[in-house]
């Protein structure tokens, strides 16, 4: 019944996105607008029908009150029944006992049932009683909800892909799902608590909820690389919500693609916090004021730009507190009435009347000469070309980081060309903040456009006339609209959704930002975020001990206190639902040695499968891991391998794993990288992610290779679903203790 229901609105409105197609020959840009604008509703709304497809009902409520309620992916009424309920939206506030009831407190609920779909046919009936008297007898409670459904769904093999929670959302995660959509809510879990997850059905909750605000504003989500936003991808639209926008912070920045390759310490020296003052010191540096007095002749006059004019209106224009580009209109004017009062004074000014000064001034901002000095004491800079110009030059580079070392320095220095890094994103928009916006291309081009819309209708208001001469009784068109209205009709309308409009738009402000793996963004990529979101309704997810990035953090307070002081909310996850019980108690010691007051959350899954290590020699360790990798396949069947590496083994790792497994994947960025059945990764690419089975190679590599080895070696090690395998050359780690060595 429901999924007729769903068949029937499905087919309304492809009926009615071809009808708007069809029927709507828009005849001017204003209906194509309005056309565009009901045709992209209608798309919409299929595609979200076509999502909720599976699992479209996954659970039923009987009540006390001898209702019973259906809970699904989104809400269906019943037309011909005064719309009552016939599938209740898993969001709504009365699907909550869903989620939330328990024997001890069964918020009205007798007995929940869970139903387990495969396309349209029920595959399995999972019931809970809640009545504790009409329950005797019945199995034993347990902390965990819908136990059948969610082993179900945890035990079946990784696709690559993630699927959405909806039908499985425990109580702990229920809480940080519903929570006030107002200031900052951070969430620490350790790895496979369900962070991810929480997060984005928070978002979908937070967008069936407030959809009025977010609609306009939009939703942001950041996530730590291209492949993990791949990952991720699917989650919201199959809880019915399209339209989120999903980005590296390396994105956030309209028109730059951040590709660039750079050292680990280059990227940890740019995401300084310290760095803000840098860019505001190299834009400082710009602003000069000449060694030698300049000599310059104005309509055969001349005058003199000394240091005490320059010095004087550089203060001025820096007082005004406005971004460099801004407050240069403060520069000039400054420097032209000192330079009008020289002449004025050379000329005698008791001889002058008001007029001549005026004349005197526009005389000086017409010379081309002093524009062309005064653009060069005060130049006009793009982020982009601040930015290249310090990084390229030693001596502007040292006169803006004072603090930093030689070495430190010698780090930052690079050619002009090449592009963008990750890290230099945060810094451009620092710099674009700090200048402002030099607007004066835009403004001329749409002043040209302007006029060129005008001079066309022009031409067609006077081609009509030609026409209607020879009956003057008849109205005219030039009676009724004149050229300037008919420019304005025929102005273009794009039509584009939110997500686009703010992805287009550096200075666009968000009404909430959800960040997954926050713990390894810098400093610097926190200002800049946080300048997305002036409201501050964040939401923060991430794992201090899986920091891996040397710019990330170990504390949320560091982080968040410069932007909300202490108003900020914390949430803990504390049952670990991806690592089962065995990997989980070889990490814990990993966790330990990181810092013995962090505590390991709790597997809900044993295995059976103890993790192991073995040994091999060092001139054979690539080929080996290949033959390890090949075995490993066999065992996981439809499931994913993934083999996580040093990045200095990657390559040679990679090519060995290729020649046993064809279809292997090497490295972040392919489309192939999540879903083929071995993938051969470095830890940093596998942040987020999670695979059936993981080889993990040179542990004591994998630790020596950075500053925070021991939180990537815990990133390693808690990748895995089902089982665990270490290979080595060198001397394990003294913490990987619970390993089974096998020969
Ligand atoms: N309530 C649930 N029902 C079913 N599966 C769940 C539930 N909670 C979490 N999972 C599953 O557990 C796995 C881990 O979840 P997720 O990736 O969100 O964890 P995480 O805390 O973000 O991990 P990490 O810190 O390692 O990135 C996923 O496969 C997710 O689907």
């Amino acid at each position: 019944m429901l999924y007729g229901r769903l068949d029937a609105l499905r087919y309304e409105a492809s009926d009615k996105h071809a009808t708007v197609l069809r029927e709507n020959d828009p005849e001017n840009p204003q209906e194509r607008w309005e056309r565009d604008v009901s045709a992209g509703m209608y798309a919409e709304r299929l595609s979200r029908f076509r999502e909720v497809e599976d699992g479209l009902c996954f659970g039923r409520l009987d009540l006390d009150t001898g209702e019973r309620n259906y809970i699904g992916r989104l809400g269906l009424f019943d037309e011909g029944n005064e719309y009552a309920p016939l599938l209740m939206d898993w969001r709504a506030p009365a699907a909550r006992p869903f989620y939330t009831a328990t024997a001890a407190s069964p918020e009205g609920v007798l007995k929940r049932r869970h139903i387990r779909t495969v396309a349209r046919t029920v595959k399995a009936v999972d019931d809970e009683v809640l009545d504790v008297t009409a329950a005797r007898g019945d199995r034993p409670s347990s902390s965990l909800t819908a136990e059948a459904t969610l082993f179900a769904a945890l035990d079946e093999s990784r696709t690559g892909r993630m699927k959405d929670i909806v039908a499985t959302i425990q109580q702990e995660q229920d809480r940080i799902i519903r929570s006030s959509r107002n200031g900052v809510l951070v969430v620490q879990g350790g790895p496979g608590t369900g962070k991810t997850a929480v997060a984005l059905h928070r978002t979908a909750y937070l967008l069936y909820t407030y959809r009025d605000q977010l609609a306009k504003r939009g939703t942001l989500v950041v996530g730590p690389n291209p492949t993990f936003l791949r990952y991720i991808e699917q989650v919201l639209p199959s809880l019915g919500e399209t339209g989120v926008l999903l980005a590296t912070v390396a994105e956030l920045y309209p028109g730059i693609s951040a590709t660039r390759r750079e050292s680990p310490e280059a990227a940890e020296i740019k995401g300084r916090g310290e760095m803000a003052k840098v860019v505001a010191k190299a834009i400082k540096d710009r602003q000069l004021v000449p060694r030698q007095p300049v000599e310059l002749t104005v309509e055969m006059e001349p005058v003199v730009l000394d240091k005490t004019i320059v010095t004087q209106a550089r203060t001025r224009a820096r007082r005004s507190r406005r971004p460099h580009n801004e407050a240069k209109e403060i520069f000039v004017r400054e420097v032209i009435a000192a330079l009008a009062r020289q002449m004025a004074d050379r000329l005698g000014s008791h001889l002058l009347e008001r007029g001549d000064l005026t004349d005197i001034r526009a005389e000086l901002e017409e010379d081309t000469e002093l524009r062309r000095t005064l653009d060069e004491l005060w130049p006009t800079l793009t982020p982009q070309r601040l930015l290249s110009d310090l990084f390229s030059s030693p001596d502007r580079l040292r006169r803006a980081t004072p603090k930093l070392s030689d070495e430190e320095r010698a780090m930052l220095l690079r050619p002009k060309a090449g592009g963008w890094t990750p890290a230099d994103v945060p810094l451009l928009d620092e710099a674009a903040e700090l200048l402002g916006k030099d607007d004066r291309a835009a403004r001329k081009r749409e002043a040209r456009q302007r006029r060129r819309e005008l001079a066309y209708a022009q031409g067609v208001l006077e081609i009509l006339e030609l026409e209607e001469e020879l009956d003057p009784e008849l109205l005219r068109a030039t009676d009724i609209v004149d050229a300037r209205l008919l420019a304005d009709r025929h102005e273009e309308r794009r039509f584009e959704t939110t997500a686009e409009r703010a992805a287009a738009d550096r200075t666009w402000t968000y009404g909430h930002v959800v960040v997954d793996e926050a713990q390894e963004l810098s400093d610097m990529a926190w200002r800049m975020l946080m300048r997305r979101c002036p409201s501050k309704s964040m939401t923060l997810v991430g794992d201090v001990a899986q920091t891996g990035d040397a710019a990330g953090t170990s504390s949320w307070g560091a982080v968040l206190d410069p932007y909300v002081n202490d108003r900020w909310r914390l949430e803990q996850l504390t049952v670990n639902y991806r690592t089962p019980v065995e990997i989980m108690a070889v990490a814990a010691e990993v966790l330990t040695a990181i810092d013995p007051a962090l505590e390991a959350p709790s597997s809900v899954r044993e295995t059976g499968s103890h993790p192991w290590s073995t040994r091999v020699p060092g001139a054979e360790l690539a080929e080996r891991v290949a033959a390890l990798t090949a075995a490993q396949v066999e065992e996981v069947g439809d499931g994913l391998v993934a083999v996580l590496t040093p990045p200095a083994l990657l390559a040679e790792v990679g090519s060995a794993v290729h020649a046993v497994v064809p279809d292997a994947a090497t490295g972040e960025g392919g489309p192939e990288a999540l879903t083929s059945r071995v993938t051969v990764l470095t830890v940093g690419e596998a942040k987020g992610l999670e695979f059936d089975a993981v080889l993990v190679v040179e542990p004591a590599e994998i630790l020596a290779g950075s500053a925070r080895g021991l939180n990537d070696l815990y990133v390693a090690l808690t990748r895995a679903t089902q089982q665990l395998g270490v290979v080595h050359s060198t001397d394990l780690p003294p913490s990987l203790t619970g390993l089974r060595p096998r020969g």
